[in-house]
C-alpha cells in the first residue's frame, strides 16, 4: 500500500477518466486521508447514486458515509435514555422519525390538527429528518465531532436515526440494557422499486442511466447501500428476539394495516406509553397517525416546496414522498424478477421466522 504521504485523489485518477472517476474525484476530495488511504483496501463495486459502493465492516457504502460512520463509531457516546431508531433507506424513515417525534413530544406539541395550540406542531413546518436527526449523515457527517453532551433538557430522550446495520452501531448503544432501538422494516420487494426511484433522481447527470435491471441484479447481489438487505434486516431481527426490551422490530406494512396498535406498542416501548383516557378517547393516537400520515406530510408547504438540511444542498424534500403504498412493485418487476427476489428471500430469511407482507 502506498505511503500516507502518497496517497492523493490523483491515485483514482486516469489519463482518460470516465464519467464515474470523474465524480469519484469530486467525492474523495472533501474525504480525510485517513479515510481515503482506508479506500484503497476496501472492495469496491459500482454504485447506484454515487459512482463507487465499497464495503466497509461487511456493509456497502458510500465513500462520505464511511467517514461519518467512523467518526460516529469513534466518539458517540450514548445516554441511558437514548432512542436510536433504525432503517435500511427507504423502508419508511420520514414516517418512523415523524411518528416517533409525534409520540415523544405530544405533551409539549399537541397533534390535534384541528386545535389551536397544534398550529405550532414542529411537524408542520419541518421536515421529519431536521427534527430527528440522522447520525451519519447530519451530526457525523462531513468530519464534524458534535458536542451532544449539551442536548437541552426538554430533548430529552435524545432521539438518533440511523442506515448502520446492528453489528455496527457504536459499542456503547449495543451494550446498554437502556438504550432503545426501533427498527422500521419494509418488504424488500417494495424497498427496492423505492430505492431504485429515488437513486435514480439523486445520481448526478454525468452518470450513465441506471435501469431497472441493473439496479434488480446488484440488490440481489447484496450490493445496495448498507446491504445485503437480508444481513441489515436479520441483524436487528435477531437482536430483536434475543432482547426485545431493547429493540422493537416494526414492519411499515404492518403500521399501514393496523396504525392504531403499532403506535400503542411503540409508545409504550419508548416509555410513552397512551394513558386510559388517551387510549379510551383514542383521539390522540388518531391524530398522531393522520399528523403523520403519507397524504398530510406531503401536501405540507415544507415538504413540498422545501429542503431539509440533512441532505445535499440540492435536495428536495419532495423526493421523499412518492407514493407511499405497499405493493407499488407490482408495476415494476416482471415475473423472472418475482421468481427470482422471491427464491432469494426464502433462502435468505429460511428458519429466521422473518416474514414480509408484500401486497
Ligand atoms: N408518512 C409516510 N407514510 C408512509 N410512507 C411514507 C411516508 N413518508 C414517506 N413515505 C415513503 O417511504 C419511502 C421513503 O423511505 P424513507 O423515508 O426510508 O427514505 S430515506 O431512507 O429516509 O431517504 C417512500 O416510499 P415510496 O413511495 O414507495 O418510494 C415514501 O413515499
Amino acid at each position: 500500500m502506498p505511503s500516507s504521504a502518497t496517497i492523493t485523489t490523483t491515485h483514482f485518477t486516469k489519463h482518460h477518466q470516465s464519467a464515474e472517476e470523474k465524480e469519484e474525484e469530486e467525492e474523495l476530495k472533501l474525504l480525510s486521508q485517513e479515510c481515503k488511504e482506508l479506500l484503497l483496501s476496501l472492495p469496491k463495486e459500482k454504485g447506484w447514486r454515487t459512482p463507487f459502493l465499497y464495503q466497509f465492516q461487511g456493509f456497502w457504502c458510500q465513500p462520505k458515509e464511511i467517514q461519518s460512520i467512523i467518526s460516529f463509531q469513534k466518539h458517540f457516546k450514548s445516554r441511558e435514555s437514548d432512542v436510536i431508531l433504525a432503517t435500511i433507506p427507504k423502508s419508511g424513515t420520514t414516517w418512523l422519525k415523524a411518528l416517533v417525534f409525534a409520540i415523544i413530544n405530544r405533551r409539549r406539541f399537541p397533534p390535534a390538527t384541528t386545535s389551536d395550540t397544534s398550529r405550532n406542531h414542529p411537524l408542520l413546518t419541518s421536515n421529519p429528518h431536521d427534527l430527528v436527526p440522522f447520525l451519519e449523515y447530519k451530526l457525523y457527517a462531513n468530519n464534524q465531532v458534535p458536542d451532544l453532551s449539551k442536548f437541552p433538557d426538554d430533548d430529552e430522550p435524545r432521539t438518533f436515526a440511523t442506515h448502520v446495520p446492528y453489528p455496527s452501531l457504536e459499542e456503547s448503544i449495543k451494550k446498554s440494557e437502556s438504550v432503545k432501538i426501533v427498527y422500521l422494516c419494509r418488504n424488500p420487494f417494495d424497498t427496492l422499486i423505492s430505492s431504485w426511484h429515488f437513486m435514480k433522481i439523486l445520481r448526478p447527470e454525468s452518470l450513465p442511466q441506471f435501469s431497472l435491471e441493473e439496479a434488480f441484479k446488484m440488490y440481489c447481489n447484496g450490493i445496495v447501500g448498507f446491504g445485503p438487505f437480508w444481513e441489515h434486516m436479520l441483524g436487528y431481527w435477531n437482536e430483536s428476539l434475543k432482547r426485545p426490551e431493547k429493540v422493537l422490530f416494526l414492519k411499515y406494512e404492518d403500521i399501514k394495516e393496523d396504525v392504531v396498535s403499532n403506535l400503542k406498542e411503540l409508545a409504550s416501548f419508548l416509555g410513552f406509553p397512551f394513558s386510559v383516557e388517551e387510549e379510551r378517547e383514542g383521539v390522540v393516537i388518531q391524530e398522531i397517525a393522520k399528523l403523520c400520515s403519507f397524504d398530510k406530510l406531503k401536501e405540507l408547504e415544507v415538504n413540498k416546496y422545501g429542503k431539509a438540511m440533512t441532505f445535499s444542498k440540492h435536495f428536495e424534500n419532495k423526493h421523499l414522498f412518492r407514493k407511499g403504498e405497499v405493493g407499488d412493485w407490482v408495476n415494476y418487476l416482471n415475473p423472472l424478477m418475482v421468481k427470482q427476489l422471491s427464491q432469494l428471500m426464502e433462502e435468505k430469511f429460511m428458519g429466521s421466522g422473518l416474514s414480509f407482507k408484500l401486497l
